[in-house]
């Protein structure tokens, strides 16, 4: 018998990396939820039976209300945080022909970084890896 309770399987989150300009966007969490104030790439938790792509376009019209072209799946990875672990699944994207501008309906601000100043930003701490994987 294996004694060994088992641990939840690590959430998956969808997030996408967007470039416009040679610039990306950052998105600044909302005080009050985990990781409040910290500044992430948006995106969201992947829901049942839905392909990863999917919940990237749907949470970040949902977020941003814009749409957006997958240009490189980068590789997933799993970070652990005190309260339980996500499965982080980043996307390097960039802004739709003819999107909308985008806007922050969920987030504090959005601002668009150099790929210099990114690890200048106060990141979730999941995001710093996705930072070191971008040329
Ligand atoms: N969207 C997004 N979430 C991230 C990133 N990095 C990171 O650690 N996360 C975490 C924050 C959340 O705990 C989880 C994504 O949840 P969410 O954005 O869909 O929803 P939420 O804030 O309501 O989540 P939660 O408070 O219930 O954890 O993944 C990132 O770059 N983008």
């Amino acid at each position: 018998m294996n004694a060994t309770p088992a641990l939840p399987a690590p959430v998956p989150v969808v997030c996408a990396v967007i470039i416009r300009g040679g610039r990306i966007m950052l998105a600044q969490r909302p005080p009050g939820k985990k990781l409040g104030g910290l500044w992430e790439f948006p995106g969201g938790k992947v829901e049942p039976g839905e392909a990863p792509e999917a919940a990237l376009h749907r949470e970040l019209q949902e977020e941003l209300g814009c749409s957006v072209r997958i240009t490189q799946a980068l590789a997933p990875f799993v970070h652990a945080y005190d309260w339980g672990s996500i499965k982080l699944i980043p996307f390097v994207c960039e802004l739709a022909k003819g999107s909308t501008e985008p806007h922050p309906h969920e987030h504090t601000a959005l601002v668009w970084v150099e790929h210099e100043e990114l690890l200048r930003y106060d990141l979730a701490p999941a995001d710093v890896p996705v930072v070191e994987m971008l040329d």
